[in-house]
């Protein structure tokens, strides 16, 4: 074979040799496939492992060059380190120069941590790619494989169909699709590329028998071979859109960042005030100045953004682990709020493990559930044959290998298979005229076959109400015969009776073209007069964790609506399986929704009902999300095909599946489900909040120290001198950019605080920093942090022999006590945050529920912390840059019970608001939810009075609420009764 060929050596020698297809991948066919030494069969596996190390992997270089020194440089431009580089330029120029230095040293080491911070965060992210890798299809030895896209070399034959990712330069072989060239061009409109034209003039990117690296193929299918891979594709020449793009910054991350600001717009305002009081109090310019300085940066929260930042990183990381791998940070946050989340059913609540179980043919109903019946009628073989050949899928060829296709037609493969009537594939290709592709839209699926020598039938299955809409006879027992109103009556019932028991039904039809007829050019010449073989019923069972995901969906506030292609029966059958429609369940069709308007439909989505929008089509999918959006919730959409992509933009998370989804779904997703699972959906919402929950956990903490920061400077400024200043900048710093670090990036670990998922879901407009956090962080932890460590300095200074208006500068008999009292302030504050650390732990829960040393990282960094005041007090070289002292036991012994005094009161007082107020829970039945225009209206009853009694008001609560008689009431309710009985039937 021509692929097994070997390349030149001079070709083979370099790693940038020129690729085979360079030379130009128009010429005629036959000579660029001599050239690229292969064949339409493709090439053989070794070959091809033989050019991959020869032209490298399919990959584009990163080009730009190096970021990271500018990435660093910013870091020293944030507006907060600009304010630290004022604060040290004003301590220099008072004469402060250790300050001075101080707070540079503090600005480096700042943004050093933060870069550090960024860079891990933006590696979690990209690190995702390795969960995704690529996959094409690629035809190797005559045998079409899934490959990774990377390991694509030039002279692979790609197959290429609706939905995948073109990763490689080709030149069609055969077929024709249609591409969305926008990576490349910009143009927005799909182009048709088909192997039939040949453009040899006019740019290359508009050559219509070219493929390119970067664009989708929207619809059709087609094989090409690639003429050239990674950088020598046109993709790879455009040096601009292979650089890696900016990360965009998340909400939170952005409100992170204004609170930032607006902290250190007060801290200056702080500062500056402080001047005329330090002033008035008899002190220095220079000693008032240094103070100044000290509010500003015990004020300044500094470590907060990047912290953050690592944050949402580990919570992406921890979503990696779940198998939902999202593409920005900001999903995190977004996930933790979700609402509502709509869903499709197949492969996402069922497992996509399709078995036909029944077939239905006029002559009656057969069974083929566990075994093959001794006597099946000639009708079901028929119509297994037809079905069987109206499909591309591949059943998996040996033990080793892997089915490929839509798992719909794996089962219509399998039933023939069962019945003895299957044919290979590749003789089924061979056989092929022509093919209409299965369209969500119309839900139909069309091919022409050649039938002994020239005949040709055309076989057409599909959603039993659209096919018999084209049909107009039907294959009896003693042949075909026109189809009655009768039969059609009888299919329906059939229908509806299959899709109760949950089972998706295909009808299957064909039509005979007279001998020599070729088969239809269009679609609509070709799905009419249609003979109807029968029915296909298959069971696709639930997935199992699906059940338990639901529940705790309910739990947490979430509304899951089911958006299937389905029927309607189908879909409900399997949503109650699993739990979904526990307050009401409303089925809508697409025919419905379409006659819909739009407040009618932000209605019937207001009501507080879950709803199977069955038979509906990706646009009203896109309403769908329009309708829950525009009503305030945060909403995550599942989808997997071509048309699904603008939904899946639109929704707040869009979710594509990893494993059956299209590359294209993929791409607009913004997150991804690498096994499918609707479980995994609600897992990662859990995540989200979670991490949304730590993030809040350690700004309570970080804000905590500020207050034991501050009140000491004003104590100072207020005493007039008679009062030694009980805390330095240089101690301030210490806390700041030392001993809080690990601890507060610890909080970013905590795991879930018990009844998180029994919490109603986060309104998108809520701020991350809420006015009860603040309250908690100044005015509680922080006040009993001051009064402590402000009692532990004036005991250090009273039992050393001081006395108000004593002096203690050096020199003087008092100093060492002084030194040993501030020492004992500062020690104090560490240990006071080590007690907030633990306290803020929960929000409401006691500590006990989550273990006390259950978050081995907040141990560690507590460890840290310890030996980092063990050094400042015990090491003599650091004495004088910190103004500590050795403190003596009993020194040590007065701080020792401030961490357990600060979470101790913590915790009494969250034991006290639990037995005061009962934690936020999920809502109830939203009895407020507005009415749907209801049959109630033709009885006299007012339609909120018959929603409210439909929601479990009892008669005496209606008649309170309403000011109507109990009577009155009691009618309304035996309406609503019969409403909800009539709508239980109507949804099972
Ligand atoms: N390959 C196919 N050929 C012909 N008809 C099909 C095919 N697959 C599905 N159908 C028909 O189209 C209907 C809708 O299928 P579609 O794949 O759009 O949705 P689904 O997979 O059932 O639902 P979901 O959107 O929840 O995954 C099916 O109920 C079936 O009747």
């Amino acid at each position: 074979m021509a692929g097994t060929e070997q390349l030149p050596p001079q070709q083979a020698s370099t790693d940038s040799a020129e690729q085979p297809g360079s030379p130009d991948p128009r010429e005629p066919l036959s000579v660029l496939l001599r050239d690229m030494r292969t064949s339409p069969q493709g090439l053989a596996a070794r070959e091809a492992a033989r050019r991959l190390t020869v032209y490298g992997p399919n990959t584009l270089a990163r080009r730009g060059g190096r970021r990271w020194p500018r990435e660093l440089a910013q870091q020293f431009t944030q507006p907060l380190a600009l304010l630290l580089a004022l604060a040290a330029v004003l301590a220099a120029a008072t004469g402060a120069l250790a300050l001075a230095l101080a707070i540079l040293a503090v600005i480096v080491l700042n943004a050093l941590l933060a870069f550090a911070q960024e860079q891990q965060a933006e590696r979690a992210v990209e690190a995702l790619a390795a969960f995704l890798p690529d996959r094409a299809a690629a035809v190797r030895g005559g045998v079409r494989q899934e490959v990774e896209a990377t390991a694509l070399v030039p002279g692979d034959v790609l197959v290429v169909e609706e939905g995948s990712r073109i990763c490689a330069d080709a030149r069609l072989l055969s077929g024709g699709v249609e591409v969305d060239l926008s990576a490349l061009t910009g143009e927005s409109v799909p182009v048709f590329r088909s192997a039939d034209f040949v453009d040899s003039s006019g740019p290359l990117l508009q050559a219509r028998e070219l493929l390119f690296t970067g664009t989708t193929c929207t619809g059709g299918q087609a094989r090409a071979v690639v003429t050239a891979t990674g950088m020598h594709t046109e993709l790879g020449r455009i040096a601009a859109l292979s650089q890696r793009t900016q990360r965009e910054e998340s909400p939170l991350e952005h409100q992170v960042k204004r609170v930032a600001r607006l902290i250190a717009v007060i801290a200056v305002g702080v500062g500056v005030a402080f001047v005329p009081l330090g002033l008035a109090s008899g002190l220095s310019l220079t000693a008032t100045v240094a103070f100044a300085i000290g509010l500003l940066v015990a004020n300044v929260p500094e470590g907060l953004l990047p912290t953050v930042t690592l944050a949402l990183a580990s919570g992406v990381r921890a979503l990696a682990r779940r198998g939902a791998v999202v593409k920005r940070l900001s999903a995190v946050e977004t996930l933790g709020s979700t609402r509502v989340v709509c869903t499709d059913k197949t492969g996402t609540l069922t497992e996509n493990r399709m078995r036909v179980t029944t077939v239905w043919t006029p002559g009656g109903e057969c069974d083929l559930g566990d075994a093959v019946p001794a006597a099946v009628p000639e009708q079901v073989h028929l119509l297994a044959a037809a079905a069987a050949a109206c499909t591309t899928a591949t059943p998996a060829a040996g033990p080793d290998g892997h089915p490929t296709g839509d798992p719909t037609e794996l089962a219509l493969i399998d039933l023939a298979a069962r019945l003895g009537e299957q044919r290979p594939p590749e003789e089924r290709d061979r056989q092929r005229r022509a093919m209409f592709r299965f369209d969500p839209r119309i839900k139909l699926m069309t091919t022409a076959d050649a039938e002994n020598g020239d005949a040709v039938v055309l076989h057409t299955k599909g959603a039993p109400e659209e096919l018999l809409v084209h049909a107009d006879a039907v294959l009896d027992r003693g042949g075909e015969r026109p189809l009655t109103s009768a039969d059609r009556a009888e299919v329906f019932r059939t229908v509806g009776s299959l899709a109760q028991r949950g089972l998706r039904v295909l009808a299957v039809a064909r039509r005979r073209l007279a001998p020599g007829q070729s088969p239809p050019g269009g679609r609509e010449d070709a799905e009419q007069h249609l003979c109807l073989l029968g029915l296909v019923a298959m069971a696709d069972p639930a997935r199992p964790e699906v059940a338990h995901a639901i529940e705790l969906a309910h739990r947490a506030g979430i509304t899951v609506h089911v958006v299937t292609g389905d029927n309607g029966l189908t879909a409900a059958a399997i949503a109650a399986r699993v739990g979904i429609g526990h307050r009401g369940m409303r089925i809508v069709t697409g025919t419905e929704l379409e006659a819909m308007s739009e407040p009618e439909l932000d209605i019937l989505l207001a009501r507080g009902e879950e709803v199977i929008f069955a038979r509906s089509s990706p646009e009203a999918k896109l309403r769908i999300a329009d309708a829950l959006r525009a009503a305030g919730n945060t909403v995550a959409m599942t989808g997997d095909g071509v048309n699904d992509a603008p939904a899946l933009r639109r929704a707040d998370i869009g979710i594509a599946m990893g494993r059956s989804g299209t590359d294209v779904a993929r791409e607009a997703a913004t997150m991804v489900l690498t096994d499918d699972n609707f479980a995994t959906i609600i897992a990662a919402v859990e995540a989200g909040r979670r991490t949304y929950d730590n993030i809040r956990k350690f700004i309570v903490y970080i804000f905590t120290h500020a207050v034991p920061e501050v009140v000491p400077f004003l104590v100072f400024a207020l005493a007039g001198g008679m009062i030694p200043l009980p805390l330095t900048v240089m101690q301030i710093l210490a806390i700041d950019l030392g001993t809080d670090t690990l601890p507060a990036l610890a909080l970013g670990r905590e795991r879930a605080e018990p009844g998180l998922m029994d919490r109603p879901p986060r309104p998108r407009s809520e701020g991350v920093i809420q006015p009860v956090m603040l309250a908690r962080a100044w005015g509680f932890l922080g006040l009993i942090s001051t009064a402590l460590v402000m009692g532990g300095y004036f005991l250090t200074l009273s039992r050393g022999g001081w006395h108000p208006g004593d002096p203690t500068g050096a020199g003087t008999a008092l100093h060492l006590t002084y030194q040993q009292a501030t020492t004992v302030t500062w020690l104090g504050i560490v240990a006071c945050q080590i007690g907030t650390a633990f306290a803020v732990r929960t929000e409401h829960a006691s500590l006990r529920s989550l273990g006390v040393f259950s978050n081995h990282y907040l141990l560690g960094g507590i460890a840290f912390s310890l030996t980092f005041a063990a050094a400042l007090i015990y090491l003599p070289p650091l004495h004088s840059v910190f103004g500590t002292a050795a403190l003596t036991p009993l020194q040590l012994a007065t701080v020792l019970p401030f961490p357990f005094v600060v979470w101790g009161a913590d915790e009494l007082r969250r034991a006290l608001l639990r037995r005061h107020t009962s934690p936020p829970t999920a809502p109830r039945p939203a009895p407020t939810a507005p009415a749907l225009p209801e049959p109630a209206a033709d009885t006299g009853h007012h339609p909120l009075a018959v929603l409210l009694a439909r929601h479990g008001w009892s008669a005496r609560q209606l008649s309170r609420a309403l000011g109507v008689s109990e009577h009155a009431a009691a009618g309304i309710v035996a309406h609503a009764r019969r409403i909800g009985a009539e709508h239980g039937r109507r949804a099972p």
